[in-house]
């Protein structure tokens, strides 16, 4: 992407900025594209990719703003917003980074001058199918959650109302995703410990930092719970447990056509 077209793009998000230099701040910090993102693939998981580095702090910090000044967590009682249909310009311009931070990649898109064989064996290990990525509009639902420390989200697969392909998108705190796989035989357990009949079933722990993203499909999305359990003791990664402070989470998705 040229200066150009980056100006054109933040121009058209937040508008003409008051200054040169504030706008060209902006540009130089708008760097999804080019910086190549990095993705890995959480491999205990199919269809469970992590780039956790598809937001610079500038832009968790403008999409933090166009949040807030939306106005939906006005009291601390309201800690959740859903919208269907039509999103804010903010979240649509934050699917087509999304698409953006795949499709820029190396990794997945290689240079057309690959031989075709090489384009379908990256394309295999792709963050989503090619038919996901590719429909219109890539995502019809938001939910913005605000949780504030010690809040989180109990263990659930997201309703079957939605489509394959799901997006988080974290901001300020970090926190661990614990993803377990549903098995219909599966009790779970007051300890927060998910157990299978005999043996302990798998839990897999996975580190969200601030500005990073999930993508859910596949297994990931329908044979996999996934909780944020920010409750003491819970939110331990590499031997430490996390600070907490407010997380704000955005969570995008495509609603089923209806038969
Ligand atoms: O807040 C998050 O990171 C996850 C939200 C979520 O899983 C949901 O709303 O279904
Ligand atoms: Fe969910």
């Amino acid at each position: 992407m040229d200066e150009q077209e980056q100006k054109l793009i933040l121009t058209s998000v937040f508008g003409d900025s008051s200054s040169e230099t504030e706008e060209e701040d902006l540009c130089n910090s708008i760097s999804v594209v080019e910086k190549n993102p990095n993705w890995d693939r959480v491999k205990e998981i199919q269809g469970l990719w992590l780039c956790r580095d598809f937001l610079s702090p500038e832009r968790q910090a403008l999409l933090l703003s166009s949040i807030e000044r939306e106005g939906w967590f006005t009291t601390a009682s309201h800690n959740q917003a859903m919208r269907f249909g039509d999103l804010p310009e903010w979240a649509i311009e934050l699917s087509s980074f999304i698409r953006e931070a795949i499709c820029c990649s190396d990794e997945f898109y290689p240079d057309s001058c690959e031989d075709p064989t090489t384009y379908q064996d990256k394309a295999k290990a792709c963050p989503l199918s090619f038919e996901l990525l590719w429909r219109e509009p890539l995502f019809d639902q938001l939910i913005v959650n605000m949780y504030q420390p010690g809040e989180g989200i109990c263990a659930h697969v997201d309703l079957m109302r939605f489509d394959d392909g799901i997006a988080i998108v974290s901001l300020e705190s970090a926190c661990v995703m614990h993803f377990t796989r549903v098995k219909s035989e599966a009790c779970d357990c007051e300890d927060g410990e998910v157990k299978e009949e005999g043996s302990h079933m798998m839990m897999v722990p996975v580190f969200l930092p601030p500005g990073s993203l999930v993508l859910m499909s596949g297994e990931a999305r329908y044979l996999w719970k996934h909780e944020i359990n920010r409750k003491p003791g819970f939110q331990v990664w590499e031997g430490h447990e996390i600070n907490q402070r407010r997380r704000t989470s955005v969570t995008l998705r495509k609603l089923c056509q209806p038969k």
